[in-house]
């Protein structure tokens, strides 16, 4: 199916971002996110990598896993999202460009295009 994806599917991401970006210039004391805008990139990238290392480890837990290991998982899915959210807004872009991304690729199958690149 090649369905195109250029309406906002994302309310939840489009709320979430305004509130992060609003933190940018909020006090550090006051909120998380303001105190990784103010931490900088390099705490930023820290986080995800955090995070990321702890979503992988839950995702080997939940393969053959209980429905607890299951849903710490979506948690730990949570948690990367938000903070590379996070990273994006601390660069000045959003979700958008990244959804936009993704519908611009919708239909393209991974072969076809890695096949299409130049050497
Ligand atoms: N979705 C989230 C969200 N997900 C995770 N987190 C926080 O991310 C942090 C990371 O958790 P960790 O246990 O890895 O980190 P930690 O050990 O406490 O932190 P470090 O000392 O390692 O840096 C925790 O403090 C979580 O509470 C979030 N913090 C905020 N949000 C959203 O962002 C909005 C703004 O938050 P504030 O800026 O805090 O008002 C909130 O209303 C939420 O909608």
């Amino acid at each position: 199916m090649n369905t195109p994806l250029t309406s906002n599917h994302a309310p939840v991401l489009d709320t979430l971002a305004e509130v992060l970006k609003q933190r940018r210039s909020a006090s550090s004391e006051d909120s998380y996110v303001a105190s990784l805008h103010h931490k900088g990139l390099n705490k930023i990238l820290e986080k995800v990598g955090e995070e990321a290392t702890e979503t992988l480890l839950a995702a080997k837990d939940a393969e053959h896993g209980s429905p607890e290991q299951r849903q710490a998982l979506v948690s730990e899915t949570a948690d990367l999202w938000f903070h590379t959210l996070v990273m994006l807004s601390h660069l000045e872009l959003d979700h958008q460009d990244v959804l936009n991304e993704l519908a611009r690729r919708f239909g393209i199958s991974g072969h076809d295009e890695k096949a299409a690149r130049t050497p």
